[in-house]
């Protein structure tokens, strides 16, 4: 007997929502499946600390701490911290080359534009080293990241940077610059074996200082800004660990570096964008009119600086968390030796630039700034070979090219 029209009606109707719910089942399983192995959209990927949970991501970050197997001595693991900060991303990108291993860190914050170190790490992922991001505060992610990879070395470049800003956001500087280097301390006197760790103090310790030039066994005790006061702070904190725990701690005095992929606060860089636009800029004059003067160091005389700093550093004594023995505790200039006015910097760049800035001179505000520095370098190099070659118009001819190609669109348009 033939059945009716409605039982046919009703089985295929079945049949579809039985299909429907198989199709479903497979595409919410493989969704999950992605989700949990590939936590972010490959176009744009955001590492972060939820993504040490992940076997993927953890071998991903094993893979960037191995020193490449033709690395001569073996090669160091390196924690760099602040990788996608400016002198970060330069000194990551060498240690990477000369084939060791190279973890990066940073918490991307937005003191200036965050594209710029999102563009500064796309460039690290390149060249084959991976940067989570996190804050050094974070105690449980630096255990994680540590329980991940025995690293030999750390490289602090994490830091609240900036002068003036300081006013304006005190508590920042105390937060990155003091509790975040004594936490990213906590966790590598507790590591098994320590680390050395070698971390970017400032030419601002130097202070109010009259002395010139600028030497490391000048007293440091006159800083002129809240930024100065933590990094000698800093300075302060590194004999502690030292002492107590045989952490090796070499301190790096940097003075005003500047270069291509620099720092959108620092003067040269928003002079060249300001006189780009036409825009009126401010020079600072002392006291009497007397010129201020700074000693620019371009950049890849300080990442030479840096890797002789670690290559030298000696070993940490302590493990986890006792002291051995003594340990090495070192303080070094990295300057360039030859202090150059601003407004001879203002001069160079509106040569390379072929405009005529809107300058406006002004005598320097209560801002924390100091008048000069003027770093004497000999200690470095005795120690590591130390020897800046980039005089101030080569490295600005070279910051201007990058800058013209990194900015292209929108200050070509400006130009017309
Ligand atoms: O050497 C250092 O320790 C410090 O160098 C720079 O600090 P600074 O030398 O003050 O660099 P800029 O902010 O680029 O200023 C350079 C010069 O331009 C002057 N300036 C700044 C801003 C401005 O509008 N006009 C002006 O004449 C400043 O007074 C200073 O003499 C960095 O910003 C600090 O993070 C770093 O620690």
């Amino acid at each position: 007997m033939d059945k009716p029209p409605l039982f046919h009606n009703l089985l295929r109707h079945q049949i579809t929502l039985v299909k429907f719910v198989s199709w479903a089942c497979i595409f919410l399983g493989l969704l999950l499946f992605f989700t949990l192995h590939y936590p972010h959209d490959s176009i744009t990927p955001r590492y972060s600390r939820s993504d040490l949970e992940y076997p993927v991501y953890q071998s991903e970050i094993q893979r960037s701490a191995r020193p490449a197997p033709d690395r001569r001595g073996g090669g160091l693991r390196v924690l760099v911290t602040g990788a996608a900060g400016f002198v970060g991303m330069h000194v990551s990108t060498a240690l990477r080359r000369r084939g060791d291993g190279v973890v990066g860190l940073d918490n991307f914050n937005a003191y200036y534009d965050p594209s710029l170190k999102y563009a500064r790490r796309a460039l690290l992922q390149r060249e084959g080293v991976y940067v989570v991001e996190g804050d050094i505060n974070d105690v449980a992610l630096l255990e994680k990241l540590f329980g991940l990879v025995q690293f030999t070395h750390v490289m602090h470049l994490a830091a609240q940077a900036g002068v003036r800003y300081a006013m304006k956001n005190p508590a920042s500087y105390v937060h990155s610059n003091i509790a975040g280097f004594v936490s990213l301390l906590e966790v590598c006197k507790s590591a098994n074996p320590q680390p050395a760790i070698v971390w970017a103090s400032s030419s601002s310790v130097y202070g109010l200082n009259t002395k010139v030039p600028f030497s490391e066994t000048d007293q440091t005790d006159q800083p002129s800004s809240l930024y100065a006061a933590t990094k000698k702070a800093g300075e302060e904190i590194a004999h502690t660990y030292n002492h107590i725990y045989g952490l090796s701690l070499t301190g790096l005095r940097f003075f005003t570096v500047y270069g291509p992929w620099g720092r959108p606060d620092m003067a040269y860089f928003f002079f060249t964008k300001d006189m780009l636009r036409k825009k009126k800029i401010n020079i600072f004059e002392g006291p009497n009119k007397t010129t201020v003067a700074r000693d620019f160091t371009y950049i890849d005389d300080i990442v030479k600086g840096c890797l002789g700093a670690l290559d030298t550093a000696g070993n940490s004594t302590g493990s986890g968390g006792v002291k051995k023995g003594p340990a090495p505790l070192r303080v070094f200039n990295l300057g360039n030796t030859s202090p150059v006015p601003v407004g001879k910097l203002v001069e160079i760049l509106e040569n390379l630039l072929n405009v005529q800035g809107k300058k406006v001179v002004l005598p320097m505000p209560a801002n924390g700034d100091v008048l000069f520095t003027h770093a004497n370098i000999s200690l470095a190099r005795h120690e590591f070979g130390y020897d800046p070659t980039t005089d101030l118009e080569t490295g600005l001819r070279k910051f201007v090219k990058w800058y013209m190609e990194y900015y292209q669109p929108l200050d070509r348009a400006s130009l017309v």
